[in-house]
């Protein structure tokens, strides 16, 4: 099927389960929906795509009641409807499940379900009910489980689980795929085809071309707050629907170069192990790894396996006793904090954008400077801040990574997710370190500026430097590293070449089954806590 180009005004149409009629969201002056047309019918997976900056979160925020439009008309079953509130939304059967779960870890499966019901009373019933609920559409679950010992593919089920008990006819669902592995992910579209069967719609956002390919029926195609096409994704290549999105030719990768292999080490890693800075946290048990000027190594695992930790032993953040625990260019670093390990050359992008890769309420030019102060941009000289290199500087980062905002230099908080993290990751990039690590690069990153940022990490390596890159994107990981190892329950298992692996070997690997995983036979019972 033709993709159909966009322009024709929609009419309420009587079988549509929701119409978005001629949406606009204005934020100041800038237009994040511009007369957006959306029409869901009952039972259909109906995928949101577009780059990142497109509008997709604002107009599905709209569709939940956390935003409300400045124009146009939202039709429930055929009646115009004012969606006042999240409450409002559910109360209409619009379920949402977030791309960043809001479950406490310490409570159980049961107790964290009820604290979002409006009777919460009888704790024994509701049990049950999650117990039915879950077994009607494939979603095991133990209500009496703390969501502490819980996957990522778990916690996500008690999420949907949650969502369910409500009797949604329309389920959002953010990016849910980014945190699963192949496997889970399987389970997860199994679980969409029963609900859809019994007439629940979905609406789909992602950025995996692929897997939209795969279970959608629909595509509406976002470009700059305007809807720019329909189609039939099935009917369409991946590249083409990326096409449609970002309206030109998307980059095809190229590491035709091999990665030297006589290099020298840039990076050392010898025997680090840290006990886990809180009870909810992971200790990481006996890690050693070398990287090559040169190469990219990628580190596999499900969320929750020590990742975080080991970034922040790197990164500095956590020190330790030993000064060889960590090396950077020759130098030990293992006693050395953040800034001093920046000085010797090495650059950290965090999983966690808002809060720890950037502060939301500062302008982009401030968050230049809180990296680049120590780094020889000569940024800060005895003392006084030179405010126009910041600007300067943030600017040739907006402009090499395509970052999209709303204003000249605007707070970090008011991009899309998206585009901070490219902001983010251009901010390090742009230092040329010898040393990059950087977890989850292209975390909600369009596929168009995904394979930007993965073709710099791989030209930066190519210059000599070393890039380590933690990465739940098993396609990310095989498309660009040159060894993969994986981390389960704080080890770390022999990077191999990624080559010698398939996706289902490693995604085996991740919850510490399966050939070459990093734990110990008698651990595994457990091993995929995340
Ligand atoms: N509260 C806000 N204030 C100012 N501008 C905003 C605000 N929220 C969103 N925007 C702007 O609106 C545009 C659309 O953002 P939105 O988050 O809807 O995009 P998206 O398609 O979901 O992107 P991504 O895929 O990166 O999540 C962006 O340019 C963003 O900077």
């Amino acid at each position: 099927m033709e993709p159909k180009i966009a322009g024709r005004r929609t009419r309420p149409e009587s079988g549509a389960l929701i119409q978005a009629i001629g949406i606009t969201k204005l934020f100041g002056s800038f237009k994040a929906n511009d007369s957006v047309d959306l029409t869901i019918r009952p039972g259909e997976i109906h995928a949101l795509l577009g780059e990142n900056g497109a509008g997709k979160s604002t107009l599905v925020k709209i569709l939940y009641g956390s935003l409300q439009p400045s124009e146009g008309e939202i039709r429930w079953k055929g009646q115009p409807v004012r969606i006042a509130s999240p409450s409002a939304a559910r109360k209409l059967g619009i379920g949402m499940v977030f791309q960043h779960f809001s479950l406490f870890d310490a409570l159980t499966v049961t107790e964290n379900i009820a604290l979002a019901l409006s009777d919460r009373s009888n704790r024994t019933a509701l049990a049950k009910e999650i117990e039915k609920v879950s077994l009607e559409y494939g979603l095991p679950l133990n209500p009496a489980s703390r969501i502490v010992d819980l996957s990522v593919g778990e916690r996500q089920r008690v999420e949907i689980v949650r969502c369910l008990l409500q009797n949604p006819e329309l389920l959002i669902m953010d990016e849910p795929t980014s945190v699963l592995t192949p496997q889970e992910a399987d389970d997860l579209f199994q679980t969409l085809d029963r609900l859809t069967a019994r007439g629940c719609a979905v609406l789909y956002i992602s950025h995996r071309l692929e897997e939209v390919k795969q279970i959608c029926h629909h595509a509406t195609i976002l470009r700059l707050g305007k809807v720019v096409a329909e189609c039939d994704p099935q009917q369409e290549t991946a590249s083409q629907l990326a096409s449609l999105m970002v309206g030109a030719d998307v980059h095809v990768l190229s590491s035709d170069t091999p990665p030297p292999t006589s290099a020298k080490t840039r990076l050392s890693v010898r025997n680090l192990s840290l006990p886990e800075p809180h009870p909810f946290a992971v200790a990481l048990h006996d890690i050693s790894l070398d990287l090559k000027a040169g190469e990219i190594v990628g580190i596999a695992g499900i969320a929750g396996n020590g990742q975080g930790e080991f970034f922040d032993a790197l990164s500095g953040e956590r020190t330790t006793d030993r000064p060889d625990t960590v090396t950077i260019d020759g130098k030990a670093a293992g006693k050395l904090g953040v800034t001093a390990r920046r000085r010797l050359g090495a650059a950290f992008v965090p999983e966690e954008r808002i809060g720890h890769g950037a502060v939301p309420r500062l302008r982009l030019s401030d968050n230049v400077l809180l990296t680049r102060h120590a780094t020889g941009d000569q940024l800060l000289r005895v003392g006084v801040i030179d405010f126009g290199g910041m600007k300067t500087l943030a600017d040739r980062i907006g402009r090499s990574f395509d970052v999209r905002k709303s204003a000249v230099d605007p707070e970090a908080g008011s991009l899309s997710g998206g585009n901070l993290q490219k902001f983010i990751v251009g901010r390090e990039i742009d230092r040329q370190p010898s040393v990059l690590v950087v977890s989850q690069p292209t975390w909600g990153v369009d596929a168009g500026a995904a394979a930007v940022i993965r073709q710099v990490l791989i030209d930066l390596a190519r210059s000599g430097s070393a890039v380590l890159i933690i990465s739940q994107d098993l396609d990310e990981i095989f498309e660009i590293a040159d060894r993969v190892a994986v981390i389960s329950r704080g080890h770390l298992s022999e990077p191999v070449p990624a080559r010698s692996l398939t996706r289902e070997q490693i995604g085996l690997m991740m919850a510490g089954l399966g050939e070459g995983k990093p734990v110990a036979k008698k651990e595994t019972a457990h091993a995929h806590r995340a």
